[in-house]
């Protein structure tokens, strides 16, 4: 008999790789997706939210409940770090999408995601592709929430390499560091993909090519909006491919023997320079006295991914459609 399809709410900020990672998602029947809570990061919450009715509606699936979550960091900051630049000002490429006719449910993501977790304990797993601010409030809402959550699977940081907003930190950590170090230290399941591992997952010209020439609902509806994302991409790091961060991440929650980890605890810079900064205690020294990663819960790290194979499920998947 199949196993039951895991339940899963994706945390997140449309976005083309969001795009990229609810289409996946929809179509991977190893997984039943049970909601969508939005966050600020690649556009503000409220466009986020507009864009998860939205890509829902382009699926026919607006079964599915969205629900809004915060405006501002969990400290109540709203100079919000906003990536439209790298999404388009729309954070769909530039589209100009219809609005969407659907709209969030009256519940906030923090409780929603509360309540799914209540109603379902052992069983929900949270994937986060933005700001963790969200799932900081669900922690703070609810002590129980460490508990009754499966696992939270989070793109974010960069362990042992160069962020992407500076050389210090990843955009979703420096989005909201606060909350960032929160779930780091929650006790939860834990596993977080960050961009040292994202960065080796690309699609290539070639491959959106492919996707272009499918039939796929999916696959068309991406290739319109992926040509802002490529352009990115030329210009910040010169490359002709594009980062598949979100679906590699949703990846890591349904098929984790396609990533090798490392385990240990993780602290965030929430000060200086290095505000934003993910930095892992590897355990190979004991340390003389006690530091801040003394006793704090471990979490998992991604440390390598089967690239290949990440992006032939992606493209598959998203041809289907
Ligand atoms: O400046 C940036 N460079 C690269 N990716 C960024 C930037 N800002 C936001 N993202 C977005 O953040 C996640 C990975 O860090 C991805 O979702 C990417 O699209």
């Amino acid at each position: 008999m199949a196993a039951e399809p895991k339940k899963i709410i994706i945390d997140t900020d449309p976005g083309i790789d969001d795009a990229m990672a609810i289409f996946l998602a929809l179509r991977s029947p190893e997984v039943e997706l049970i909601g969508l809570t939005t966050i600020y990061g690649n556009v503000y919450t409220t466009l986020a939210t507009r864009n998860a009715l939205h890509l829902l509606e382009v699926a026919g699936r607006t079964d599915i409940p969205v629900a809004e979550g915060s405006h501002v960091t969990i400290t109540k900051g709203t100079k919000l770090r906003i990536a439209d630049f790298v999404h388009g000002a729309d954070g769909l490429g530039n589209q100009n999408f219809d609005p969407p006719k659907t709209k969030p449910i009256e519940q906030s993501a923090a409780a929603f995601l509360v309540k799914q977790a209540k109603l379902h304990p052992g069983k929900v797993t949270v994937v986060a592709l933005g700001p963790l601010t969200n799932i900081a409030l669900a922690i703070e809402l609810d002590p129980e929430f460490c508990k009754n959550i499966r696992q939270i699977v989070l793109l974010g940081g960069a362990f042992s390499v160069n962020g992407n907003v500076n050389p210090a930190a990843e955009a979703n950590i420096f989005g909201d560091p606060e909350a960032a170090d929160i779930v780091f230290t929650c006790g939860a399941d834990v596993l977080a993909v960050g961009i040292n591992v994202t960065h080796q997952v690309v699609l290539t010209a070639a491959g959106r090519d492919k996707l272009m020439q499918s039939n796929g609902r999916f696959a068309q509806y991406l290739c319109k909006i992926l040509e802002v994302y490529f352009s990115y991409h030329r210009e910040a790091y010169s490359t002709g491919g594009v980062y598949l961060h979100d679906p590699t991440a949703f990846l890591a929650a349904v098929n984790p023997s396609l990533f090798t980890y490392t385990e240990g605890a993780v602290r965030v810079q929430t000060t200086g320079i290095t505000r934003g900064l993910t930095l892992l205690d590897n355990t190979q020294k004991k340390f003389g006295e006690v530091t801040e990663w003394t006793d704090k819960p471990t979490v998992k790290v991604a440390v390598t991914v089967d690239a290949p194979t990440i992006v032939k499920l992606l493209m598959e998947r998203l041809m289907q459609s």
